[in-house]
């Protein structure tokens, strides 16, 4: 398991596409929506990690949730796992929640699950895999 990004909630990716690309020094490497999720990110290559950035795409997005409740900033760490199947098996005999068990399809080429933050000490947890 690795640190696959760091999830980070803007209102406004062209705002903050700028800002990160001045502090990171380097441009994004792809944007992408998943409406699914009622989101549009944007990727940033950080030695083996990433940073995302992510911007609600509509209304009822979780991400618009998120800002109005506690503004802009970091929103989740996704941990990169070969076998999600089995990394939801793992975590689930160990007592941890998942907000849906079903693996579904993420950006960046992955498929993803998040875990409830009552069950990880507040921190929203992504996991994700790359499709195969
Ligand atoms: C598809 C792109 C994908 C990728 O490929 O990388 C992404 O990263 S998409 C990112 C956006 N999508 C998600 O976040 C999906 C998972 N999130 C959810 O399902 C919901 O946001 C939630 C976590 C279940 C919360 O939704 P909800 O219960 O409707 O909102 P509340 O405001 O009532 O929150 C309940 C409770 O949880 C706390 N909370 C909410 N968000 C976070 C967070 N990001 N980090 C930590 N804690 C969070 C919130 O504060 C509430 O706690 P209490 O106030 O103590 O009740
Ligand atoms: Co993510």
């Amino acid at each position: 398991m690795k640190i696959e990004h760091i999830g980070i909630a803007v209102k406004s990716l062209g705002l903050s596409d700028e800002l990160f690309s001045k502090l990171l020094g380097t441009e994004n490497y792809k944007q992408e929506s998943v409406e699914r999720e009622g989101v549009t990110t944007s990727f940033y290559q950080l030695g083996e990690s990433k940073i995302e950035l992510v911007e609600a795409s509509r209304e009822e997005s979780p991400i618009a949730k998120f800002i109005d409740k506690k503004g802009e900033g970091i929103h989740h760490i996704a941990f990169g796992v070969e076998n999600i199947l089995e990394e939801i098996a793992r975590l689930k005999n160990a007592g941890f929640q998942f907000i849906s068990e079903e693996p579904k399809d993420g950006a960046d080429n992955k498929i993803v699950v998040f875990l409830h933050p009552k069950s990880t000490n507040g921190v929203l947890i992504e996991l994700c895999q790359e499709k195969k």
